[in-house]
Formats: C-alpha cells, sequence, structure tokens
C-alpha cells in the first residue's frame, strides 16, 4: 500500500516506510469531543522565537505534555497529562505499535496562524525518528518538500480525526509546514506524538 500526495499538477507516491496516513482515525463524535475540551482545558501559551535576532511571538499557541522538558532549554511548562490524552496516547500506540513520551499541542486559531518549514528532529542514520500527529477541526494543508530541492513539493489535507504518522529518514530529509491560508478558518489542534527520552537525535524541534 503506497499513500498519494498530490500538488495542483502532479502526484507524488511517498513510500509507506516514510508516512502513512488514517483519515478516519477517531469517530467523528469522539474529534468534536475532544476538540472542544482541548479548546476550553489546555493552558495555551504563546511561545517566542527570534527571527532575525529579535524576539517575536509563535503565529499559533502551543502546550507541551510529556515527563520531561520537550528539549533542553525550551521554555514551556512540562504539563502532567490529562485522561483525555493519555486514552488518546494509549490509542495512537495500540495503532502504531510505537510508544511515546510526550505529546505536542498546536493551537492553530485561524487562518492566519502557521508552522514554518522545518523537521521535527534530523534522523540520525539507523536511529528512527517516529511522529504520531492528530489532528482536530479545520482542515488544513500539510505541505511537505525536499530540503534537497525546494521544488520537490506536496501536500496533504489534514482532516478532523486524521493520524498522520511520520517515520524513517522522512524528517532527514524532507521539510514540512502549515502555511497561512487567505480564505477564513476556524480553530484546528494538532497532537504530535514523540519520544524525547533517551534518544542522541539532535534536538531540533520548534
Ligand atoms: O500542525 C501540524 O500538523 C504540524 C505541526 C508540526 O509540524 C510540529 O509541531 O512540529
Ligand atoms: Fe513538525
Amino acid at each position: 500500500m503506497q499513500l498519494k500526495l498530490f500538488d495542483d499538477d502532479s502526484q507524488l507516491v511517498l513510500p509507506e516506510d516514510l508516512i502513512e496516513y488514517h483519515p478516519a482515525f477517531l469517530s467523528r463524535e469522539d474529534s468534536d469531543r475532544l476538540l472542544e475540551q482541548l479548546l476550553n482545558t489546555v493552558p495555551w501559551q504563546q511561545s517566542k522565537m527570534m527571527m532575525y535576532e529579535k524576539e517575536v511571538l509563535t503565529p499559533r499557541l502551543s502546550a507541551w505534555f510529556g515527563s520531561e522538558p520537550i528539549r533542553s532549554g525550551d521554555q514551556r511548562p512540562v504539563l502532567p497529562w490529562p485522561p483525555a490524552l493519555l486514552e488518546l496516547k494509549a490509542k495512537v500506540e495500540a495503532h502504531t505499535g510505537i510508544v511515546f513520551d510526550g505529546v505536542l499541542l498546536n493551537y492553530y486559531r485561524d487562518n492566519n496562524d502557521s508552522v514554518a518549514w522545518h523537521s521535527d528532529k534530523d534522523t540520525v542514520p539507523g536511529l528512527k525518528t517516529e511522529v504520531a500527529s492528530v489532528s482536530l477541526g479545520e482542515e488544513r494543508n500539510f505541505d511537505f518538500r525536499s530540503k534537497d530541492d525546494h521544488r520537490r513539493r506536496y501536500s496533504i489535507r489534514l482532516q478532523h480525526g486524521s493520524l498522520l504518522l511520520m517515520k524513517g529518514d522522512l524528517q532527514r530529509y524532507w521539510e514540512h509546514r502549515i502555511a497561512k491560508a487567505t480564505k477564513p478558518m476556524k480553530a484546528r489542534i494538532n497532537l504530535t506524538f514523540r519520544k524525547v527520552g533517551g534518544t542522541t537525535a539532535p534536538p531540533y524541534i520548534p
């Protein structure tokens, strides 16, 4: 089985050892409930980042749940897992067969919120970087581009209740982003389950 990603006029087939997409991972009902609950209960914060030697606010809100910081020096508080996120973690782990120890939540309030081109962690050859990404709310385009050739660029729409699994050398050779959009959009929450403990991979995480 292979996953097809499209852009305007071309088509790419990324092999399943790099990416898997499950559009209906959560039921509509569970997705609606979880979205509402997370919007209302998570202590959302807007982080700062350096851009052209100036400190600016990231164009989205976020929160980190785990047992240690997402990376050393990260300013976000390490929040304890609420029952709803432990339940989702168990479901993601059962589905993927991978054990995660933290989850980063991103809250895109509207079409003006975004995340710039990045990769989550450089894959060390022979050491897998696996990130499981659950999407809730407004559908947004998740763009990929090859680090070697930025013209090789593809997009996938992440649906309400979907699961995207990024694995193998994907982070090593590809970058991803959520671009701002021109049309008005409602809230979207993305949850990326990660492994932060016991890895020697360079810790670049936005
Ligand atoms: O919102 C998304 O789907 C992606 C978020 C992301 O790339 C990240 O948190 O590293
Ligand atoms: Fe990312």
